[in-house]
């Protein structure tokens, strides 16, 4: 139990960076684990979730180390990786599940993978049917739709597949199956989602070609490890920016923040809401966009958030819930149904959460309605268990008008450990 007691006069200022992005991070262990040689990470995300992805590879025997402000990783190839001797755990990481399942399938060994409470309910089906095409034998229940998992890899052969689901974690798993394959393997999305696989892959050196909604792999027998750098994670840098859009006076600005065009759907909304948003610095590194980030506060209108911008903003959408509530007039979000099936079901817990303190929401079954502007008056909410409904609440409790209880923050630790501190650090009181 944590009470957020209610604050005097504040506003947002100042600079800070964010911790390095959480789905790079991943994938910067996974690519340097199978690579060959040594691959330096540099601001990698040291929270719960990437632990899981570090973990994992450390059974299969690779040397993964910190060194300075640095992550070591002594790449074994995909060959040298080793049968683990425990079942997997990957905690509470949609990402590392659906990506190992999608690696673990090429593997000429057996794993059993398993989660917590939380991942064990989301759907791993939709990884395992295209794996299943590809020759992957899987065993679970509900015909292997959930964890835990048996899996036994090997032999694959490379597949045409449409995803039925706009999700970058299963493009990845299907990526990371083909990059084993015999044969190529195509993916086609019907709207683009989060691209940091295929980037990492091209730095790699493995033989992957993108082009418009199709991308395509050919196995590659040895990766080669490169250095990566990881940008700042601009879906933590939303919660300080809404920090700042919601709070009078406020001016911000996080440095050094992944700027990818497929993940800055939460920058357009803001901008659409009438936000005062500028980016400079803008450059490339380890083939990933960065920037600084610099917002200061004007009061928002309502927006309609829906279709391919979408999944460009999926995490961010519990905090756009609060920014339209304080948003005058409308905002709808449509065609948001994965939110479903996330930590938790993330449209009902906002709208419960936000509800509770005082906000006029409704959900429907694929995303949610805000009518603005309304005072939050505070109240006792739950976080369930979810990083980013925990972070929500503790924003909105910036502006509540009386304490704020949450039942539990330690999931905050999930991709922002240093969240509370961070936040401090921009907080200023006016008296
Ligand atoms: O590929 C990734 O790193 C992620 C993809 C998204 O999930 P889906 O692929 O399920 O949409 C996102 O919600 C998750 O936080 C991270
Ligand atoms: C959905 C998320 O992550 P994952 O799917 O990796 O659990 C998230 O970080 O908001």
């Amino acid at each position: 139990m944590k009470t957020l007691k209610r604050r005097g006069t504040i506003y947002m200022k100042g600079e800070l960076e964010v911790p390095g992005d959480k789905s790079i991070s991943h994938r910067a262990v996974i690519l340097g684990s199978i690579a060959n040689g040594i691959t330096k990470v540099e601001n990698f995300l040291d929270s719960e979730d990437c632990m899981r992805t570090v973990e994992a590879f450390r059974s299969m025997g690779v040397s993964i180390t910190t060194k300075g402000t640095f992550l070591e990783i002594e790449g074994k190839g995909l060959s040298g990786l080793l049968e683990p001797l425990e079942p997997l755990y990957f905690g509470n990481s949609g990402t590392t599940a659906r990506l190992m399942i999608g690696l673990l399938a090429g593997l000429p060994f057996s794993t059993v993978v398993y989660g917590d409470v939380s991942l064990t309910n989301r759907p791993m089906d939709r990884v395992i049917t295209p794996i299943n095409k590809m020759g992957a034998t899987v065993l679970g229940r509900n015909e292997s739709s959930y964890l835990p998992l048996a899996l036994k890899g090997g032999n694959l052969e490379g597949i045409t597949y449409e995803l039925p689901v706009k999700s970058a974690q299963v493009k990845s798993g299907i990526l990371l199956a083909g990059l084993q394959a015999k044969g190529t393997t195509r993916v086609i999305e019907q709207q683009q989602t989060r691209d940091h696989t295929e980037r990492m892959l091209k730095a790699f050196g493995a033989n992957i070609e993108v082009s418009g909604n199709g991308i395509q792999i050919d196995a590659s027998k040895s990766l080669l490890g490169t250095d990566v750098y990881v940008p700042g994670d601009i879906s933590s840098a939303a919660f300080m920016l809404s920090a700042a859009a919601i709070i009078p006076g406020s001016n911000v600005t996080v440095k050094k923040v992944g700027i990818n065009k497929t993940r800055i759907g939460f920058l357009e909304v803001l901008q659409k809401m009438g936000a005062n948003i500028s980016i400079s610095n803008e450059r490339v590194l380890s083939g990933e966009d960065i920037g600084d980030v610099q917002i200061t506060y004007n009061q928002l209108t309502g927006v309609v958030v829906e279709g391919e911008i979408i999944p460009r903003l999926i995490d961010e959408i519990p905090i756009i819930a609060l920014l339209a509530t304080q948003a005058e007039g409308n905002t709808i979000i449509r065609n948001a149904e994965e939110l479903r099936v996330k930590e938790t079901d993330r449209i009902a817990a906002v709208v419960n959460v936000l509800r509770t303190m005082g906000a006029n929401i409704e959900a429907t079954d694929e995303g949610m309605i805000i009518k603005g502007k309304s005072s939050l008056k505070g109240g006792s909410v739950s976080a369930y268990q979810d990083h980013r409904i925990a972070m929500m609440i503790v924003i909105a409790s910036l502006i509540s008008e009386q304490d704020v209880t949450i039942d539990d923050i330690s999931s905050i630790s999930i991709s922002y450990p240093r969240f509370l501190d961070d936040l401090e650090s921009i907080l200023k009181n006016n008296s």
